[in-house]
């Protein structure tokens, strides 16, 4: 192994010797006075990357050092199998490094937690100090994938990072807290109550602040909390928002409060999929739903599989006629216990089961490596969770197969999907009779599903069962708590 200097952060900041680093100019050029509006009006557009430069127009091969990364950094990456920066990380990391606020855009998979982090994480090591940098996403799983990967790339500069997340205990978050990590990561919920009930917590010094998949965070169900969160945390910071689809709302990115925020767009089209991603759709019946659902996971037997349904209950139903026919299916939704939901995850994750049957709870940022195909068992309700679904395959230049189930009753929404990603997709293609084989063993399985969620919905609330005891709460309903805020995002 190459040696390098490591640097560590100390908590006493004269400790460490500053030197500034020497980030290297910029391909975007900030221009004069960026305002809020540009970075909309930019945002919107459908732009090229920006990485193309070199003579044949081809791009320049790039290392983490050459975008002004420290040694101890890019020995992180290079732990981590990040042989070279991707598009997005070429292309934020150097601005950020020049202290800007940075709206960034990039398909799913494409790195975008790394390309806030590293930049975090130095600025960290040149002024270290607790309380240092927050970030903020809309789902609990999410929350907990990044804290991981901000504890990976800091694993060898003492990083402490602490994690806020609804529906666990808030006394350990508290502990947690009270060693003043250097990085915390929330789901908007929770942070406000700490920020509210957790004596001497305060981000009064804080000098980042993150918001992935912030179109999410910034729409109208999180907004009013995040403009709560804002008010506690100092006008002096770089604020970053990072996501694969961008709202090109003035009134949401305002609640942002960016500063002469810089753009930074490697997607080709407003709403694009990974060029590795094969989409295809089968416009079916109604009535026979169960059975080409069926007759797909046969297809796909053996694959690690994504299927994503619009209820909690259509989760709950559908991950039981898949193990009633035999196959290994584990649901994850927000009517779970928060440790179940951590549970389902960690065993899809460990490839104990391979089949997640999921709301959109899972549908943005979840990062699990080798999910050959997403099932839209329900399709999404608009174009957006499209491309956040389909983006749990095919990531990081791997290969991934998208279907998406369409009945009668879906065509309004399927045109609308059609036009935002501006091609029309390609049937799947089946032999009826093929299908249709499944027909009474899929029937059979329907009626002990029906069976087995009535004993579920009878038991719940009650110790020991599998559903929460909701039944009827809304969110932002007494008593349901801004908590549950992140708790279903389906
Ligand atoms: N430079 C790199 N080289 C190789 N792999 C990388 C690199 N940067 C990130 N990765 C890996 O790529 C995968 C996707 O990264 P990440 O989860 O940050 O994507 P994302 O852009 O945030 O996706 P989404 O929009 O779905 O949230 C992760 O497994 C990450 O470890």
């Amino acid at each position: 192994m190459s040696s390098v200097k490591r640097r560590k952060i100390s908590d006493n900041p004269s400790a460490v010797k500053k030197k500034k680093t020497e980030a290297p100019k910029p391909k975007m050029t900030p221009g004069p006075e960026p305002r809020i509006e540009d970075a909309v009006s930019e945002a919107s557009d459908a732009e090229e990357s920006t990485t193309l430069d070199n003579e044949n127009g081809e791009a320049a091969p790039k290392t983490f050092k050459d975008l002004g990364i420290v040694d101890s950094l890019c020995e992180a990456c290079d732990r981590l199998g990040y042989k070279q920066p991707t598009a997005i990380q070429q292309e934020a990391i150097p601005l950020a490094l020049q202290d800007r606020d940075i709206i960034g855009i990039a398909e799913t998979g494409s790195g975008k937690t790394a390309a806030f982090a590293l930049p975090i994480l130095q600025a960290l090591l040149d002024k270290p100090q607790p309380l240092f940098a927050l970030v903020l996403a809309p789902t609990r799983e999410l929350a907990a994938q990044i804290a991981q990967s901000f504890e990976a790339l800091g694993s060898l500069i003492n990083l402490r990072c602490a994690l806020l997340l609804g529906g666990l205990d808030m006394v350990q978050q508290a502990i947690a807290l009270g060693k003043k990590p250097h990085v915390v990561v929330a789901t908007p919920g929770r942070l406000l109550d700490h920020l509210e009930k957790t004596k001497g917590f305060s981000l009064r010094n804080l000098r980042y602040c993150v918001m992935d998949e912030a179109d999410r965070l910034l729409d109208m169900d999180f907004g009013p909390i995040l403009e709560k969160i804002l008010k506690f945390l100092p006008r002096e910071r770089r604020t970053f928002l990072f996501s694969a689809t961008m709202s090109s709302k003035v009134e949401s990115l305002q609640r942002a409060s960016l500063r002469d925020p810089l753009k930074v767009n490697v997607s080709t089209s407003k709403y694009q999929t990974v060029s590795t991603l094969v989409s295809n759709y089968l416009f079916i019946p109604h009535i026979h739903k169960d059975t080409y659902f069926i007759y797909l996971c046969n297809e796909f037997a053996g694959k690690t599989m994504i299927v994503f349904t619009r209820t909690v209950l259509e989760t709950q139903r559908i991950a039981i006629l898949l193990r009633t026919l035999g196959m290994g299916a584990i649901p994850l939704h927000g009517g779970l216990s928060q440790s179940a939901r951590l549970g389902a995850l960690s065993k899809f994750r460990a490839g104990a089961r391979n089949i997640l049957v999921a709301t959109d709870v899972a549908a943005r940022g979840l990062d699990i490596p080798n999910v050959d195909c997403v099932i839209n068992y329900d399709l999404p309700q608009d174009s957006k969770t499209y491309i956040h679904r389909v983006g749990r395959t095919a990531r990081a230049g791997k290969s991934g197969h998208a279907l998406s189930i369409v009945t009668q009753y879906d065509l309004e929404i399927w045109t609308r999907i059609e036009a935002a990603l501006g091609t029309k997709l390609t049937e799947y293609a089946y032999e009826k009779d093929e299908v249709m084989v499944f027909k009474a063993r899929v029937e059979e399985a329907q009626r002990h599903a029906r069976n087995e969620m009535k004993n579920l919905i009878d038991d719940r609330g009650k110790k020991g069962s599998v559903l929460k005891g909701h039944r009827g709460k809304k969110r932002g309903a007494p008593g349901s708590g801004r908590d549950n805020m992140d708790a279903e995002e389906g």
